[in-house]
C-alpha cells in the first residue's frame, strides 16, 4: 500500500487529517464508547443515528430542541457520532438531517457566545473548528437533507456536505446571516461559502447577510436540489446511491484534493483563530449586539 501525504491508499479509510490536530484526541470514556456500529440505532441524547449497514449508510438526525442550536454538548456529541461512523468500514455515507420540525439548525448557540468568560469562548470555538474540520474533510459521502431553516452555523454545516437537498418551503431559508447579528463570519466560513457559490455571490450574500429562500438558494448554488418537503429523505437516498456508485478511493482522493487547502488554512492557524474569536466576541459592543438580537428573537413570540 502506498502512502500519500499520510494517507493510506488501498484501504477504505484514506485520510484522518484531524488525527494529529491538537485537542483532537477523545477522552478515555469516549474512546471506550467507540466500536462497531452494527445494525442497531445508536447515538446520544442530541444526535440520533439510524444505521443501514446493508446499504452502507446512516441517517444522522440532530435532535436538540427547539432549534438544534449548536451548543457545546451538541457539537461534542456530533463529533463522537461522526467518528464512530468514520471508524466503521461498513459505512460509506451519511445523510444529515434534523429531528426538530421546521429547523435544520439555528446555527451556533447564542447562549454559548453571550455573557461567558474567555476560557469558555475558547473551548466553544475550538469545538466549532473541530466539527467543521471533521465534516469538511470527511471520507464519507455526506448528503444534507435540509428539512428546515438553515441560518449561519446551520448553513455552514450543510455546506460541508457533498450535496444539499432542501425542502421547498418559503420558511426554510439558508445562508450566512452573521452580519445581521452584528458579527462577522470567520474566514473559514467565508472560504466554505466561496468554494460553493463563488466569490461575487458570496461577497454580496455575506455582506448583506442574505438568507435565501429555496428557489433563490437553488439559483445561486447554495443547494443542489429543491424538492417537496415529503421527498427530501427519498431524494437524499437516491442522490446517495449515485455518489456511492463511484469507487471510494477515487472519490475520496478527489474530495481531498478539492478541500484540503481550505482546511489547511484553518489548521495552520487554529490558535490565532481562537484568539481572534475570543477577542471579538468579548467586546462590549458585540455582546450588546448579540443581546439585542436575542431580545428580538424572544419578542417575535410575544
Ligand atoms: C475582522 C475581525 C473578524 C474577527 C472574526 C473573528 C471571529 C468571528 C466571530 C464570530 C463568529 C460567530 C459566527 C456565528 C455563527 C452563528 O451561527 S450565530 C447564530 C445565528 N443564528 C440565527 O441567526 C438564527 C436565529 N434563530 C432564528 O432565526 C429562529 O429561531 C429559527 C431558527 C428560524 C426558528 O424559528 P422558530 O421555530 O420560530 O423558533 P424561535 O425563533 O421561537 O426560537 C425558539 C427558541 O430558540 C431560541 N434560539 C433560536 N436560535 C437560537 C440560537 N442560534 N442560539 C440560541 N438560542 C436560539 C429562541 O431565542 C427561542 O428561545 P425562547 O424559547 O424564546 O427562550
Amino acid at each position: 500500500m502506498a502512502l500519500v501525504a499520510g494517507m493510506r491508499v488501498g484501504s477504505r479509510v484514506l485520510f484522518r487529517p484531524w488525527a494529529w490536530l491538537p485537542g483532537a484526541a477523545l477522552g478515555r470514556k469516549e474512546s471506550a464508547a467507540r466500536g462497531r456500529v452494527g445494525a442497531r440505532g445508536f447515538g446520544s441524547q442530541r444526535v440520533l443515528v439510524e444505521p443501514d449497514p446493508a446499504a452502507g449508510i446512516a441517517v444522522m438526525k440532530l435532535k436538540s430542541p427547539p432549534v438544534n442550536s449548536l451548543s457545546l454538548e451538541l457539537l461534542t456529541e456530533f463529533v463522537i457520532s461522526l467518528e464512530k461512523l468514520e471508524n466503521d468500514k461498513t459505512f460509506r455515507g451519511i445523510i444529515l438531517t434534523s429531528d426538530c420540525p421546521g429547523v435544520f439548525s439555528a446555527g451556533l448557540d447564542l447562549m454559548e457566545m453571550c455573557g461567558k468568560n474567555p476560557a469558555h469562548y475558547a473551548e466553544y470555538w475550538k469545538a466549532v473548528q473541530e466539527l467543521w474540520l471533521r465534516l469538511y474533510l470527511s471520507n464519507l459521502v455526506l448528503i444534507a437533507a435540509i428539512n428546515g431553516a438553515c441560518p449561519a452555523g446551520g448553513c455552514l454545516i450543510s455546506l460541508t456536505c457533498d450535496y444539499r437537498v432542501l425542502a421547498d418551503n418559503p420558511k426554510y431559508v439558508i445562508g450566512l446571516n452573521e452580519t445581521l447579528l452584528g458579527i462577522v463570519a470567520p474566514f473559514w466560513f467565508k472560504d466554505t461559502l466561496v468554494n460553493t457559490i463563488g466569490h461575487r455571490t458570496s461577497e454580496r450574500a455575506l455582506q448583506l447577510g442574505i438568507l435565501f429562500p429555496p428557489a433563490e438558494a437553488l439559483q445561486v448554488g447554495m443547494v443542489d436540489k429543491v424538492v417537496p418537503e415529503d421527498q427530501v429523505q427519498s431524494t437524499a437516498l437516491s442522490v446517495m446511491a449515485q455518489w456511492l456508485s463511484i469507487p471510494d478511493h477515487a472519490r475520496q482522493l478527489t474530495k481531498n484534493m478539492m478541500r484540503k487547502a481550505t482546511a489547511d488554512r484553518l489548521v495552520k492557524q487554529r490558535d490565532s483563530d481562537i484568539q481572534n474569536f475570543v477577542g471579538f466576541i468579548s467586546r462590549d459592543s458585540i455582546q450588546k449586539s448579540l443581546q439585542v438580537y436575542l431580545g428580538k428573537l424572544r419578542q417575535k413570540k410575544g
